[in-house]
């Protein structure tokens, strides 16, 4: 018997006001997954993972969360099963890593709850897993890009959500952080965590997926196994560029053409 999934939209339309973004969109997330939706600039990604998380109002279709209609939960409870790690994150106060990391529990003690002795200790423990402990007592706004990414993702491991959105986890981080974010993505699923996450980098959705879905004029376009569904004829009709897709030690990888000026 097939599992119900995580998370299935069925026929979603959605519009801000004057712009209709998403066309009658269906899209299903497994337990166990890692699925990397792929599709340019505009076309909605970030709109369905708001919508997928309860934070905009769709026009038509349906959104469920374990088989209940997201409207049916309360934000807390959504929280208690997903974890958003959002592009970029700012944050008004001068908070701590490790404050910022106890804030991941918020959802479980409460707004106005000072932290429990129990709730500091997920926190350091989640900045451990992630490597990151020497960085707790630093300033969150002082860090890099790429040390936010690394707290947010520790905030979300302390949410004790088992299902991550992480919309473009590695924007702005250097290559040597994009490949250690992907490598832990990579841990983390082993682990049993479920992950739905934005890309623009089809190499990245090829190392790091079970399976793919793009997206194409507010409709999912392909959804497969990271080799059916990344092919030279989808980057072409996704992005509008020729691209090979070669192989280095079975490793597939999308090499795009570009004539060289210099
Ligand atoms: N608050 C808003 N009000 C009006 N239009 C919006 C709003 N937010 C997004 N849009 C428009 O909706 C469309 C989809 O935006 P969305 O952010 O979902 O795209 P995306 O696929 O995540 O893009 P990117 O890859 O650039 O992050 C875009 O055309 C955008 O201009």
């Amino acid at each position: 018997m097939e599992l119900k999934p995580i998370i299935e939209v069925k026929n979603l339309h959605f519009s801000y006001p004057k712009y209709k973004v998403l066309h009658g969109l269906d899209f299903e997330l497994h337990q166990g997954e890692v699925v990397s939706l792929l599709g340019k600039n505009g076309c909605g990604k970030s709109t369905l993972i708001r919508l997928i998380l309860g934070l905009l109002k769709k026009d038509q279709g349906e959104i469920l969360l374990h088989d209940k209609d997201i409207k049916s939960y309360k934000q807390n409870e959504i929280a208690s099963q997903i974890a958003y790690i959002p592009q970029y994150h700012n944050v008004p106060f001068n908070y701590s890593v490790l404050d910022m990391v106890v804030m991941g529990r918020v959802f479980k003690m409460g707004l106005f709850a000072s932290p429990s002795k129990h709730d500091i200790a997920m926190a350091k423990i989640a900045l451990e897993k992630i490597g990151i402990a020497d960085l707790q007592n630093k300033p969150f706004g002082q860090l890099s890009g790429g040390q936010k990414q690394m707290v947010l993702l520790a905030r979300a491991l302390t949410q004790e959500a088992k299902t991550f959105i992480m919309d473009e986890p590695v924007s702005g981080l250097d290559y040597g952080n994009q490949i250690r974010l992907l490598q832990m993505i990579n841990s983390l699923a082993q682990e049993g965590y479920t992950f739905l996450k934005t890309t623009h980098y089809p190499d990245h959705a090829m190392m790091v997926s079970s399976r793919v879905v793009s997206m194409k004029d507010g409709k999912i376009l392909s959804s497969g196994s990271p080799t059916e569904v990344i092919t030279p004829e989808m980057i072409n009709n996704l992005y509008n560029i020729e691209a090979e897709i070669v192989h280095h030690n079975n490793n597939p990888l999308c090499v795009p053409s570009f004539s060289k000026g210099i």
